[in-house]
C-alpha cells in the first residue's frame, strides 16, 4: 500500500499524531510519501529524521497512490482537493483543527482508524465540485477553477451592495442586491452557506444551493437546484471590482465579467470510516444529542 501524506502546519498536537501514524504505517510496511513543506516541518522540528520521498504538486499524485492523508481542519482537506483534483486518489482526513466537518477521523485511537484503511474496511463518499470560468479570462481562476465547498461572489472596498444578476441554464431568475451570493455544493451546505441560513444537504445529493449574503430583497431565500444547472452571474456594483473566492482561495474580479458555474466532470472521493459517517459528524457538531429529551 501506498499513501501521501499531507498537513500544513506544525502545531505541538502535530508530534502524536504522526508518530501514531508512522508507527503503524511503518509496521504495516505502508509506502509513505510526504508532501515536501510539510516534511521540511517535521524534519526541523526533528519530529521525522528517517528519509522519505516527497511530493510537491499535484503532477506527482498519480494512480499508485491508494490513498491522501490530510491531517489538520477541513481548511487542510479543501487544500488536499487541490492536489488531488482528477486523480481519483481517495483523501482521508484526520481532524487536528476544530470544527473537523469534512477532516472526520478524530486524533485519538488513529491506529484503531488505520487498521480500517488497511483492511479496506471503509467506503468512498463521492463529492461533486463546482468549476469556474470567467469571461474575460482570470489567470488566479485558471490554475485551479474548482470548489469543494462553494465559490462566492462578495462586495469588495465598501459597505456599497452589489446587484448580481443571475441566470440558470440561460433563463434569468434574479437580481440579487446583497452583500454576496454564494453557490454552494452539498459538501459546503454545513460551511458558509449553512452560516446564511443555507439548507444543510447530505454530500449524496445531486443538487446545488445559491444562497444570498444578506440579501437587501427581503423575500430572497436560499434555492435548491439540480447540480446540472449552468449558473451564469454578472456583478455590477459601486465599486470597479468585487471578490471572488472559490473555498478559501480569493481573487479580484472586474464589474461586468461574465462568471459560468458548473459541476466539474470529476469528483473527490472522501474516504468514510465505518463509525465515522456523515450523519454522525452532523449530530456531533451541531449538537444535536444534546437537547435533554433525546
Ligand atoms: N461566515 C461563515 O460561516 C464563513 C465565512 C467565510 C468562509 N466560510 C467557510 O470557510 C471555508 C474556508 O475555510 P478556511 O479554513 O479557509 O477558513 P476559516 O479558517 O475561516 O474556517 C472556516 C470554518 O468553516 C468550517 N468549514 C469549512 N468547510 C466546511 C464544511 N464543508 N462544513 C462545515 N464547516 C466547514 C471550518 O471548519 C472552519 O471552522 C469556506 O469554504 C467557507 O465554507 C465560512
Ligand atoms: N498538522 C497539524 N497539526 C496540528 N494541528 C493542526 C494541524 N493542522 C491544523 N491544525 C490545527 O487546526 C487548526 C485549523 O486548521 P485548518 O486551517 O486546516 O482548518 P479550519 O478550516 O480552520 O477548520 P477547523 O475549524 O476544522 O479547524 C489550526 O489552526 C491548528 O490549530
Amino acid at each position: 500500500m501506498k499513501v501521501a501524506i499531507y498537513g500544513q502546519y506544525y502545531q505541538n498536537s502535530t508530534e502524536p499524531i504522526i508518530n501514531d501514524i508512522f508507527v503503524f504505517f511503518n509496521r504495516n510496511n505502508v509506502e509513505m510519501i510526504i508532501e515536501s513543506h510539510f516534511l521540511l516541518m517535521l524534519n526541523e522540528r526533528k519530529i521525522v529524521e528517517k528519509k522519505y520521498k516527497t511530493f510537491t504538486s499535484h503532477t506527482e499524485l498519480d494512480s499508485s497512490f491508494d490513498m491522501l492523508i490530510s491531517i489538520g481542519g477541513d481548511g487542510t482537506i479543501l487544500r488536499a482537493a487541490t492536489l488531488v483534483r482528477d486523480s481519483g486518489i481517495p483523501i482521508l482526513g484526520i481532524n487536528a483543527g476544530r470544527l473537523g466537518f469534512l477532516a472526520s477521523v478524530q486524533k485519538e485511537n488513529i491506529s484503531t482508524f488505520m487498521q480500517f484503511v488497511i483492511d479496506k474496511k471503509y467506503t468512498i463518499s463521492k463529492r461533486a465540485l463546482l468549476s469556474l470560468t470567467c469571461s474575460p479570462p482570470n489567470e488566479s481562476i485558471e490554475e485551479i477553477n474548482f470548489a469543494m465547498n462553494e465559490i462566492t461572489v462578495s462586495r469588495k472596498d465598501t459597505t456599497s451592495m452589489i446587484t448580481i444578476d443571475t441566470y440558470l441554464n440561460d433563463e434569468f431568475l434574479n437580481s440579487y442586491w446583497a452583500d454576496g451570493l454564494i453557490i454552494s455544493t452539498p459538501t459546503g451546505s454545513t460551511g458558509y452557506s449553512l452560516s446564511c441560513g443555507g439548507p444543510i444537504l447530505t454530500p449524496d445529493v445531486k443538487s446545488l444551493v445559491i444562497t444570498p449574503i444578506a440579501p437587501h430583497n427581503l423575500t430572497a431565500r436560499p434555492l435548491v437546484v439540480p447540480d446540472e444547472t449552468e449558473i451564469r452571474l454578472k456583478v455590477s456594483g459601486r465599486e470597479e471590482n468585487y471578490l471572488v473566492s472559490l473555498d478559501s482561495r480569493v481573487t479580484s474580479i472586474k464589474n461586468e465579467s461574465i462568471l459560468i458555474l458548473k459541476k466539474t466532470p470529476f469528483q473527490i472521493y472522501m474516504v468514510e470510516i465505518p463509525e465515522e459517517t456523515f450523519l454522525k459528524t452532523l449530530r456531533n457538531k451541531l449538537l444535536w444529542g444534546e437537547d435533554k429529551r433525546n
